[in-house]
């Protein structure tokens, strides 16, 4: 369980995140919603401590993590993996090499700089990109790769942290609408098949809605709202958005019982064990 407990994140008189209190049970696929400046990205960022809460606690299975500091907040950062928008991949490397960064906190450093990576490295990490679907770019430049492809190659390497939670920071926001079903397919199978708990920043709420079993939507660093899918309404989403209900129309989504189906895009092969 993820829990935050009264967190706030000032910046000297703007308050991003400004007194919220949330339960995240493990497994959840939660959606953070809001218009541009809620406070989405800060309050993920305060969860791997890339951003340092100003007050108020966060804890994970009943250990405070804002009191983490040095190997503690490693292991910590190692438990919860990042998805960025732009992808973070390292581009002159090939794909393996990339997701095999993924597990650098457990690699040797003179292993790392050697590249001398073991055949259990090389075994996970095509694992993972087979769970992507995309094993057969794991030769290729990652600079040479599409955003969408680039994407789940960040995906897999998050999947080589073995993370108890991914935290993705609107992470189709630059993808085409394929490329865009084909990364949230992706989160949508890590989460249901290993379990492991997805916070995704979303602006649209088409895809919160289709992908995501729990919204929580912020306006001005607050929690406005908390529900299911099915639970957010047109006023929900003027109040959110700062529209009028025919503007919310507008973005309506489709019906949120396509939600669940969203189907991975790739076949079930050989599962990263869980303890690697
Ligand atoms: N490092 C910072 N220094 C000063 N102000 C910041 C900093 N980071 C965020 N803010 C401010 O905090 C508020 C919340 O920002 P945040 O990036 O969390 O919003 P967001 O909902 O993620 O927005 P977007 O959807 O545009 O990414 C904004 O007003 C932003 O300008």
């Amino acid at each position: 369980m993820l829990t935050f407990e009264n967190l706030s994140r000032h910046y000297g008189a703007k308050r991003a995140v400004d007194g919220v209190t949330l339960d995240i049970p493990r497994g959840a696929f939660v959606g953070v919603i809001g218009r541009s400046g809620a406070g989405k990205s800060t309050l993920l960022r305060m969860i791997n401590r890339l951003a340092t809460p100003s007050a108020g606690r966060i804890a994970f299975d009943g250990q405070d993590v804002t009191a983490l500091r040095g190997a503690g907040l490693r292991a910590w950062r190692a438990r919860c993996a990042m998805i960025f928008q732009q992808f973070n991949l390292v581009g002159r490397m090939d794909v393996l090499t990339n997701v095999i960064l993924g597990r650098l906190n457990v690699i040797p450093t003179h292993r790392a700089m050697l590249k001398l990576w073991r055949d259990e490295d090389r075994a996970l990490a095509l694992a993972a990109l087979e769970r992507l679907d995309i094993a057969s770019l794991a030769t290729q430049r990652a600079d040479q790769l599409s955003g969408g492809q680039q994407q789940r190659v960040a995906i897999a390497r998050a999947l080589m942290q073995n993370p108890d939670i991914i935290l993705a920071d609107e992470p189709i926001a630059s993808l085409d609408p394929r490329n865009t079903r084909l990364v949230m397919d992706g989160l949508a199978a890590v989460n249901r098949e290993y379990g492991i708990t997805v916070l995704c920043n979303l602006h649209s709420i088409e895809l919160a809605r289709a992908y995501c079993h729990r919204l929580i939507g912020m306006a001005h660093g607050r929690v406005v709202f908390d529900g299911c899918p099915d639970e957010l309404t047109d006023a929900v989403i003027a109040e959110l958005y700062g529209m009028d209900c025919d503007e919310t129309r507008a973005v309506q989504p489709r019906p949120a019982a396509q939600a669940a189906q969203a189907e991975p895009a790739f076949a079930a092969r050989g599962l990263i064990p869980a303890g690697a």
